[in-house]
Order: structure tokens, then C-alpha cells, then sequence
């Protein structure tokens, strides 16, 4: 029983066509990677699966719930949650007040005036508790924008955290990072299996070998082959499209 499901997803941009027919299922639980070289259409292929981009064909359904006409805002709502590469970040703001108001986004409650004390204290305890699951808890003093790059991806994970996915959505976690600060992320990513899927897009084919239950490969809009870690390393179709650029 798959969670998600993506199904015979087109978009055209005029003569191109950028996602040609392409279906992919994750399962509970399951880390889904999806690579591809250069151009081979994974950020058109995320931007429709979290609304950023209308398909011309096809559905995306999340646990039996048709994605595909409703907004952004809408899918994160349904479970879908994605990380968005630091941009959503408050980057004047402390770490905890990033967390306040991600977590308060997604109760539908505000910092009103005169609000009760006992729900003021339990966004402050959630804030808390997503900082601790991503090994931020000692920096919530600190501002988000001088955090190291890797804690700044980190902090951006938390946030889309907040929104209790089903399905979280990683659009290169690892980029920019040092080697240290991957292998961090590849331990974030590894524990959150037990509360959501992960459909993971990422160039860090080390992660991805590590991270993957299975992999699905996109070349030119398509996928051709998905299959488990092994399955893809020892794929000699897979190994020509990688040929010369990068090593699978
Ligand atoms: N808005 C757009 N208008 C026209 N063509 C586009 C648009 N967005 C992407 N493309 C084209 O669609 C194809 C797929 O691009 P896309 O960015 O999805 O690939 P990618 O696999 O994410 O590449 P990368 O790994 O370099 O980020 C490319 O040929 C790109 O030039």
C-alpha cells in the first residue's frame, strides 16, 4: 500500500517536455530518493508535486487524497510538507521565534493579547521539542541568520516539521554542506522514518545510497528505473546516463 502517489505527470514548457508520464509511489515509512542528471526535470517534477507548478496531466494523491487542485497552503495542510533551501527562514529573528511561528501556523492560534497562558506555554514547549528532535536546543537564543549553513538547513527541516508531515518533501538537504554537516543530516533524515515518509531529491549519491530505500532515476523527464540502492549501483543504464558526470 502506497502513502503517495504520483500519476502520469505531464508538464510541457512549450516544445519541452519537461515531466513526460511520470508515476512513482512511497510507502509508510518508506525514504524515497529521486536522482537524475542535470536537467532531467526533479525541481519541475517537486515544484507540481507541492503546488508550486500545475501539471498539465496527471494526479498526485496523498493517502487516497487528490493533491492536484488544491494550493500549496492546502497540501501542506493534507501532510505534504516541503523544506524550501533556507528561503523561508526568518533569518533576523532567534531560532525559537522561527519555530514559534512555524508551530503557530499550523495550530491556527496567534500571539494575540490577552491570549491564555496555557497556550502561549505549549507553543513555547512545541517550539521547544522540534528544536531538541533536530539538535537544535542549544541555539534557540541564537539569530537563524548566523547559524552555520548547516544549521540554518536544519532549522528550515524543523519547520516544515512543524506542520506534522506525512510525506516530507527534501529538496537537496545536503547542499553546501561540509562533510560533517551531511552526515549529521543523513542521521536527521534516518530518525524521521519512524513519524513520515521522505521523498528525497539530493546530488549526494553517498546519502542517497545510505538514505534510500529505494531510488527512482529521471533522465530527460522520465523515469527509468527504480529500483533498491543495489539495484540502481549495478544498473548499467543507470551507469551511462552517470557516465562522466557523476559517480554512482
Ligand atoms: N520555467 C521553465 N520554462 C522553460 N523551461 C524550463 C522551465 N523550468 C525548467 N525548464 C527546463 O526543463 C528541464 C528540466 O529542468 P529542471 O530544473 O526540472 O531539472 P533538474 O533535474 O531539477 O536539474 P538540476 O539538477 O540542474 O536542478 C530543463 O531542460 C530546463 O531547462
Amino acid at each position: 500500500m502506497s502513502l503517495f502517489r504520483v500519476e502520469g505527470l505531464v508538464k510541457r514548457f512549450g516544445g519541452l517536455l519537461a515531466t513526460d508520464h511520470v508515476s512513482l509511489e512511497v510507502a509508510p515509512g518508506e525514504i524515497h530518493a529521486l536522482i537524475g542528471p542535470n536537467g532531467a526535470g526533479k525541481t519541475t517534477l517537486v515544484n507540481q508535486i507541492s503546488g508550486l507548478l500545475q501539471p498539465d496531466a496527471g494526479r498526485v494523491l496523498l493517502d487516497g487524497l487528490d493533491l492536484t487542485p488544491l494550493s500549496m497552503h492546502r497540501r501542506v495542510a493534507a501532510g505534504l510538507s516541503r523544506c524550501f533551501q533556507v528561503t523561508r527562514i526568518f533569518p533576523q529573528q532567534s531560532v525559537r521565534d522561527n519555530l514559534l511561528l512555524a508551530v503557530q501556523a499550523h495550530t491556527g492560534s496567534s500571539f494575540r493579547f490577552l491570549q491564555p497562558r496555557s497556550q502561549v506555554r505549549s507553543l513555547y514547549a512545541a517550539a521547544e521539542q522540534l528544536a531538541e528532535r533536530v539538535g537544535l536546543q542549544h541555539s534557540l537564543d541564537r539569530t537563524a541568520g548566523a547559524l552555520p549553513h548547516g544549521a540554518q538547513r536544519t532549522l528550515d527541516v524543523a519547520l516544515a516539521l512543524a506542520a506534522a508531515p506525512k510525506l516530507l518533501l527534501l529538496d537537496e538537504p545536503m547542499a553546501g554542506m561540509g562533510p560533517d554537516e551531511s552526515a549529521q543530516m543523513v542521521t536527521l533524515i534516518e530518525a524521521l522514518r519512524q513519524d513520515m515518509a521522505v521523498l528525497l531529491i539530493e546530488h549526494d549519491m553517498e546519502a542517497v545510497f545510505r538514505l534510500a530505500d529505494r531510488i527512482s532515476v529521471l533522465v530527460y523527464g522520465k523515469v527509468l528505473t527504480v529500483g533498491t540502492p543495489d539495484q540502481i549501483r549495478n544498473n548499467p543504464e543507470v551507469q551511462a546516463v552517470y557516465l562522466g558526470t557523476e559517480t554512482v
